[in-house]
């Protein structure tokens, strides 16, 4: 078989693998539950999700927004979302008069309100502008979720739902943060507007 091809058995394997642990993990997807259960709360009270991750978690931000905002499943009214990565004038203005660790948490203390519910996405728990974004929402009163992985690092203690995946490569990890992200959006859905 040709390299290329083993590269993609081993990275199928180590997909697969994670996944199977987070099946099992119980405790993991308790926090899941719970963390669905604020995103709906915060959909019925009349707020909105904000998103925000670096790199490929950036693009996992915006992918969800965007399903939150049209849809995924299933024909239904528009879910108000927003991914912090997207307004370059935004996020070059804040990183360069303040420092690239505020881009998203000075976005949050000049758009959202208590009540609303952020989705923190970082596969090291350790991206500085992630934690400064929590806890920006800790003084500001909006529930916070993060999708992290490995040890979840200084990320984890910030969240109120902080869920850590399996997974040794950051790119394995991404890969159930958007099977975790598509659940989420498919649950609202479900609760919101029926099966
Ligand atoms: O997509 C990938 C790797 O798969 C990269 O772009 C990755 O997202 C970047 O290195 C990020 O800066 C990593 O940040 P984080 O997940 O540790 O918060
Ligand atoms: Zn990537």
């Amino acid at each position: 078989m040709s390299s290329p091809l083993l590269r993609l058995q081993r990275n199928l394997d180590a997909s697969i693998r994670a996944k199977q642990q987070l099946m099992q993990e119980s405790a993991t997807l308790a926090v899941f539950d719970a963390a669905v259960a604020a995103t709906i709360a915060a959909y019925r009270n009349g707020r909105r999700i904000y998103i925000a991750g670096n790199g490929g978690s950036a693009a996992d931000a915006q992918h969800l927004a965007a399903e939150f905002v049209s849809k995924l499943a299933r024909d239904r009214a528009p879910l108000p979302a927003e991914a912090l990565t997207t307004d370059s004038s935004i996020l070059t203005a804040i990183g360069n008069d303040y420092g690239y660790e505020q881009v998203f948490s000075r976005q949050l203390a000049g758009k959202a309100v208590a009540g609303d519910i952020f989705l923190g996405i970082t596969t090291s728990g350790r991206s500085p502008n992630i934690l400064r974004a929590l806890e920006q929402c800790r003084a500001m009163g909006v529930p916070s979720i993060l999708f992290t992985g490995r040890d979840g690092g200084p990320a984890r203690p910030l969240a109120d739902h902080a869920i850590v995946v399996p997974g040794e490569a950051t790119s394995t990890i991404q890969e159930l943060h958007i099977v975790l992200a598509h659940t989420l959006c498919e649950s609202v859905e479900a609760a919101l507007f029926g099966e």
